[in-house]
């Protein structure tokens, strides 16, 4: 493969962490999901941390870790939310792998998110999330590949190796 990792961006409840498991297993490579690597060396939920700490420091942990994770081979990476939308962030996944921008609809969204754990960013207005929503989407759409999520998890996976192998030849 040319690339020797995968870099999973896109809003939240885009499917990255479910998608990039899934990935890390059909390539047998290393899982690494940023949100939970924050959360394991600062020892706290990434809601205590965005209470205790603020978002900006948040903000800066996750691109620290990013940092260190750039440098792991054979490895799918999963991102939070923010950072896709970072260009700094965003330039260093591209010159280390291929990024893949995991697309979900608003609509969408606002379902899946039902299901998962309080997300900080979940306290904002419907509003607020949409114009977050749009302005994202224009950054995270310089990602090297974008892909609808509608499918199931473990199609979009192969259609992230199919574009793996293609980038080989
Ligand atoms: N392709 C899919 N179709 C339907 N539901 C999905 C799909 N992918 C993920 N989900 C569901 O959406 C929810 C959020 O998924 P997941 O945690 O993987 O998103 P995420 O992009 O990692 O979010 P975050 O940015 O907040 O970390 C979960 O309940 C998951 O089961
Ligand atoms: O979209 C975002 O900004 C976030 C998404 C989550 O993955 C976490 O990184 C955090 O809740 C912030
Ligand atoms: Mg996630």
């Amino acid at each position: 493969m040319k690339f020797k990792r995968v870099f999973l961006i896109g809003f939240m409840c885009s499917g990255k962490s479910t998608i990039g498991k899934e990935l890390a297993k059909s390539l047998s490579w290393k899982f690494c999901d940023l949100d939970e690597e924050v959360q394991k060396e600062e020892g706290m939920s990434i809601k205590e941390i965005f209470e205790l700490k603020g978002e900006d420091y948040f903000r800066k942990r996750e691109l620290e870790v990013l940092k260190l994770l750039v440098l792991e081979d054979n490895a799918v990476i999963s991102t939070g939310g923010g950072l896709g939308a970072n260009k700094e962030a965003l330039e260093l996944m591209k010159r280390h792998g291929l990024v893949v921008w995991l697309d979900v609809s608003f609509d969408a969204f606002l379902q899946r998110c039902k299901d998962v754990q309080e997300r900080p960013l979940l306290k904002k207005s419907l509003g607020e999330l949409k114009k977050l929503y749009q302005e994202r989407k224009k950054i995270y759409s310089q990602a090297h590949a974008h892909i609808d999520t509608t499918d199931e998890p473990n199609k979009i996976a192969q259609r992230i190796i199919q574009i793996l192998q293609d980038e080989r030849r």
